[in-house]
């Protein structure tokens, strides 16, 4: 089956070049185009990383968590000239020629699907719907299990660039992980304790090619993130992220230098549904490019997710069933096929 023409995927960036309308396989069902988006009524939080110590800052959090489950963050250690280093470097990779980028396929021998690698994502039924954008996902940790054949050699800074941001971005998570074991009453190492020294670490770069038709298609389609904790940084100048919240979508705005943070399925599971993990997609856009770099902090394959026990009592049972990280992960390429989630299944 995997042999099959329709099941290996296209690079958009290619395709654009030569249609005039993106062909069937991307164009959105009537239902997906209702775009009913809220602009204005109320903003995405902002969260300040370096006062996260202070109750009104980790209140502020809470607040996020339980409704948007997505937040900006400021004052995150990383400084500006990094995150453009990293914006423009992931650019330059998809700005190069198709050979080039092809030396880190994720099709090995040209149609046999890897998650890690340069194309897009893996086809499972003829019926799916297909993204406007191309991908490069990387595994950047744990260090022992990083396949550097897999990371461009070009542009030359690319590997250099992305680990230190690799090695940045850690303190981001360590913090958040911390304060919202505190919000509710755990350890405060509790999240943390969850990564063994397998947990794996992986990053997509996202490259969304203009449509001449962007209401046909998505960038990105629906879907909540797998792991525990993911961050983003988005090109400045290019608003396309939106997050679904009460049956609303709400435009995530773009601010130079803040990073967007938002939470995965893990952690909806571990806090037993307090904290949400967030519906979201990307939508197209006429005339301009946008690169987007998300970093997902995973778990142990191995490893069993399932709501802290300190949470649960009688009036407040398990509402996720017990699930192994591996088979999670098997189930989420499944749905996301499909455009559903995952986490439905796992609901009590
Ligand atoms: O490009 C974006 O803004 C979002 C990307 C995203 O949701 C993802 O990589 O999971
Ligand atoms: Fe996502």
């Amino acid at each position: 089956m995997a042999d099959e023409q329709w099941s290996v995927p296209m690079v958009v960036q290619e395709l654009a070049a030569s249609v005039k309308e993106p062909p069937s396989q991307y164009v959105l069902g009537e239902q997906n185009r209702l775009l009913v988006v809220d602009q204005m009524t109320e903003s995405v939080p902002i969260i300040d990383l370096s006062r996260l110590a202070a109750a009104d800052e980790a209140d502020k959090l809470r607040a996020a968590l339980q409704s948007w489950g997505l937040f900006q963050v400021t004052n995150h250690g990383i400084e500006s000239s990094l995150m453009d280093d990293v914006i423009t470097a992931s650019k330059a990779f998809f700005h190069q020629p198709l050979e080039e980028k092809q030396k880190c396929s994720n099709l090995l021998d040209g149609k046999h699907f890897q998650v890690e690698g340069y194309g897009n994502d893996q086809i499972k039924t003829q019926h799916q719907t297909r993204d406007w954008s191309d991908r490069l996902h990387l595994k950047v940790g744990p260090k022992d299990e990083i396949n550097l054949a897999n990371w461009p050699k070009h542009p030359e800074s690319f590997r250099n660039v992305l680990q230190e941001y690799t090695a940045k971005s850690k303190r981001i998570k360590h913090i958040i992980l911390g304060t919202m074991a505190r919000l509710l009453e755990l350890e405060e190492d509790y999240f943390l304790n969850q990564f063994s020294d397998r947990a794996p670490t992986t990053v997509r770069i996202n490259h969304y090619v203009p449509c001449p038709t962007p209401d046909m298609v998505l960038g990105f389609k629906a879907h909540s993130d797998d792991g525990v904790l993911a961050t983003l940084l988005v090109d400045n100048d290019v608003a396309a992220l939106q997050v679904l919240r009460d049956s609303v979508w709400y435009s995530v705005p773009t601010n130079p230098r803040s990073l967007l943070v938002n939470i995965g399925d893990f952690m909806e599971v571990m806090s037993n549904g307090i904290f949400k993990s967030p519906v979201h997609r990307v939508v197209a856009n006429a005339e301009t490019e946008r690169t987007s770099i998300a970093m997902f902090y995973g778990l142990d394959p191995e490893k069993v997710i399932e709501p802290a026990a300190d949470l649960l009592h009688q009036k407040q049972p398990a509402r996720y069933k017990k699930v192994k990280t591996k088979d999670y992960m098997a189930g989420f390429y499944e749905h996301f096929a499909r455009g559903t989630r995952v986490l439905d299944s796992m609901k009590v």
